[in-house]
């Protein structure tokens, strides 16, 4: 890792490259969306005739391999689980619903005027693609992440899309009740979930985590339905004074060796633990051949004058993951995906097991949400429920503010009404 120093000497170095990182996520998408636009007009033209040539081409599928996967293979793959991986998937599953559950919004309906009831209504999204990576490696974290919180809010058709599937995967989606799963992936896989093909129905929204092919088509496919945010290749940022230097870098390479893309950095303005954690950080990769890429490419230690340029720092780079020294930092954290807190909370255990969702802003989409939620697959309909003597009160105020816009049926419109529906 790099130790970039913001001293006035490193000033405008360390400047250049945080605007470089502030642009990573539009600067990535652009360079493979040439690419991507081109797989997903061959799915939108050819349909499954598109779409398997594709899967057969970058996923591996077989000539004569179906797309769809049976709920039998998927029973198979539980049955030929490790009754020690099977608990720990149902841990994971149970954490990750008892964690939405308590995300869901309430409805509620409160009189504003007397005679004006206002509030909202929550209902399911219908259908919704859940990506499940497969590329590098097989995720079945993923899918329990992604159609869990789908199940709680109440999505009716659930569909689960992933590059050539692995026995850990299928058996995930026994554990989770997927009904409906096909094996493909990439851009290809997200075209077909967003214009539909003759074997796999369009749906209303498409969510989960992906490479940056998967992440670009998303972002294109987001014309033709909803999607969550783009969550592209990994990114760690650790910001700390007094963290233990071994548990710091062992999170930066576990996080390193998603993708060669991956993003992990320190901040610090602590000198000795900027060079402790650099050094372990770069032993910890060598027999890691990603971690070593990604940490060679991007891996940066920001050594700054003040704690306070950490925090600023930190949140100018919202990242997806932020590990941070003790509660009282939440304070200053403004930008980012999902904190862990202090040094018994490695960000290893946010990906399995403590129940927040693994799927998290990338590319400083930590700006404006976090992470997935059960909020992602429901949608607040807002209510207004008026009596006579409400539309009384409250009328004649509309009238006014129509009449100042110039929208005449506007105001006629409320007058009709406070008429009892004479003119
Ligand atoms: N942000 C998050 O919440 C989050 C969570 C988990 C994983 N991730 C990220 O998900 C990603 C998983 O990536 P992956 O590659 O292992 O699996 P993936 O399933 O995302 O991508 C694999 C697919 O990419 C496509 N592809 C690969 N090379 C291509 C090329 N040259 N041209 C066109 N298409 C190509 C292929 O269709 C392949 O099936 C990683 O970047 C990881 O960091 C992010
Ligand atoms: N760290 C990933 C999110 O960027 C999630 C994950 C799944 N499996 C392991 N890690
Ligand atoms: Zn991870």
């Amino acid at each position: 890792m790099r130790i970039v120093k913001t001293t006035e000497r490193g000033a405008k170095d360390a400047e250049r490259l945080l605007r470089e990182l502030e642009q990573r996520g539009a600067v990535k998408t652009a360079e493979v969306e040439p690419v991507v636009r081109k797989i997903m007009e061959r799915v939108r033209k050819d349909g499954d005739k598109g779409l398997r040539k594709l899967a057969e081409k970058f996923d591996g599928l077989q000539e004569k391999q179906p797309l769809r996967v049976t709920a039998g293979e998927m029973l198979d793959a539980w049955n030929a689980t490790s009754p020690e991986l099977q608990e720990a998937m149902r841990t994971a599953a149970e954490n990750i619903r008892s964690f939405a559950e308590q995300q869901k919004p309430d409805e509620w309906f409160t009189e504003n005027t007397p005679g004006v009831t206002v509030g909202q209504i929550v209902r399911p999204l219908e259908s919704v693609g859940c990506y499940v990576p497969g590329g590098r490696f097989p995720l079945p974290s993923t899918l329990l992440m992604t159609t869990i919180p789908a199940q709680v809010a109440g999505v009716e058709r659930v569909v689960v899309v992933s590059p050539k599937p692995a026995r850990e995967t299928l058996a995930a989606a026994h554990l989770a009740g997927v009904t409906e799963m096909y094996r493909t992936g990439g851009a290809q896989a997200v075209a077909a979930l967003a214009y539909g093909t003759e074997t796999i129905n369009r749906v209303d929204k498409i969510v989960g985590p992906g490479n940056l092919y998967v992440t670009a088509a998303k972002v294109i496919a987001s014309t033709e339905c909803g999607i969550d945010m783009p969550a592209g290749p990994t990114e760690i940022v650790v910001t700390s004074e007094t963290g233990n230097a071994e548990g710091i870098a062992a999170d930066l390479v576990a996080q390193a060796e998603h993708d060669p893309e991956t993003l992990a950095v320190f901040v610090t303005a602590n000198e000795k633990l900027a060079k402790q954690v650099a050094e372990l950080a770069h032993k910890r990769a060598k027999g890691n051949a990603l971690a070593k890429v990604s940490l060679r490419a991007r891996g940066t230690v920001f050594l700054c004058e003040s704690v306070e340029e950490t925090h600023a720092i930190t949140n100018r780079l919202a990242p997806e993951h932020l590990t941070v020294d003790a509660a009282s930092d939440l304070l200053w954290v403004r930008n980012a995906g999902s904190v862990f807190v202090g040094n018994f909370a490695p960000q290893s255990m946010g990906d399995y097991i403590s129940g927040p969702n693994h799927v998290l802003p990338t590319g400083r989409v930590g700006r404006v949400r976090g992470g997935l939620s059960v909020t992602d697959f429901l949608k607040v309909i807002t209510v207004q429920d008026y009596t006579a003597a409400g539309l009384k009160t409250l009328g004649p105020k509309a009238i006014a503010l129509a009449t100042a816009e110039g929208l005449v049926a506007h105001a006629e419109s409320v007058r009709v009404r406070m008429n009892g529906g004479k003119r």
